[in-house]
C-alpha cells in the first residue's frame, strides 16, 4: 500500500492505522478519526516463555508499528494489541471452536484482564505507547450457553474467544476499567498518545 498524504500537503498530519481489525478502525471513527490508510502488518504473534501479558501486548503493539512504518514515510503510524489473560495465563486468538470452548469455560465464573496494548511511531521517529487494563467479569456459564455461543460464530478473530459487544454482553455483568480497550482500542489513551506526539488531525 502506498502512503496517502493529506490533499493540503501536511504529511506530518497523515495516519496509517496497522491494523486488520475493524474495530480498531470503527473506534477512531467514533472520535473522528479517520486514517489515511489501514495497513495491517503481518507479524509472528507467538507469546516467548513465560512473558507477562502485559509484555506481550507492549511487544506486539510495537512490533507491529515497527513493520508497517518503512512503507510510509512521513506518516504517524498506529498499531495495536488486545491481550486477554487470566492471572498468568495468556489466551489465544482461538484458531478453532474447540479452542475457544476451553477459553469460555476458564473464562466462566471468574474474572479476568485485557491487556490493550497500543503503539505509535511518529513520522520523526519518535515513539510513544502504553498498556492499559480493563478487569472483566464474565458470569458462570453453563454448556449449552457456550454451545450456543459457539454456533453464533462470535469467537471468530477475538482474544479469548468472547466478544464483549457481541452476544457475550449477555456473559459479562461488570467490567472495572475501558470498554473501548476490551473491544480492540483504549480510545481515551490512544488520543492522548497522538497528541502528546502532535498529530493534529
Ligand atoms: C476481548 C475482545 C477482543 N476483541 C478483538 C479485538 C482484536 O481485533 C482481537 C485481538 O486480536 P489482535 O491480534 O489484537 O488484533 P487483530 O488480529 O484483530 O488485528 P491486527 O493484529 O491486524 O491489529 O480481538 C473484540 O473484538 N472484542 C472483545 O471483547
Amino acid at each position: 500500500m502506498t502512503t496517502t498524504v493529506r490533499e493540503d500537503g501536511r504529511g506530518a498530519g497523515c495516519l496509517v492505522l496497522a491494523s486488520a481489525s475493524p474495530r480498531r478502525r470503527d473506534l477512531l471513527r467514533q472520535v473522528g478519526v479517520e486514517p489515511d490508510a489501514v495497513d495491517p502488518a503481518d507479524v509472528d504473534e507467538t507469546p516467548r516463555k513465560q512473558e507477562l501479558p502485559a509484555s506481550y501486548a507492549r511487544r506486539l503493539a510495537r512490533a507491529k508499528a515497527r513493520a508497517v512504518a518503512p512503507r510510509h514515510p512521513g506518516c504517524f503510524i498506529l498499531a495495536a494489541d488486545t491481550v486477554v489473560a487470566a492471572g498468568r495465563r495468556t489466551l489465544p486468538k482461538p484458531p478453532d471452536a474447540e479452542t475457544a470452548r476451553q477459553c469460555l469455560e476458564l473464562l466462566s465464573g471468574g474474572r479476568h484482564r485485557v491487556y490493550g496494548g497500543v503503539c505509535i511511531l511518529a513520522p520523526d521517529g519518535r515513539m510513544a505507547e502504553r498498556v492499559v487494563v480493563t478487569q472483566v467479569k464474565m458470569k458462570r456459564l453453563h454448556a449449552d450457553e457456550i454451545q450456543r455461543y459457539l454456533d453464533s460464530g462470535d469467537w471468530h478473530d477475538k482474544a479469548g474467544g468472547y466478544a464483549i459487544q457481541g452476544r457475550a454482553a449477555a456473559f459479562i455483568p461488570w467490567i472495572n476499567g475501558s470498554y473501548a480497550n476490551v473491544v480492540g482500542l483504549p480510545v481515551v489513551e490512544t488520543l492522548n498518545l497522538l497528541e502528546g506526539l502532535g498529530y493534529d488531525p
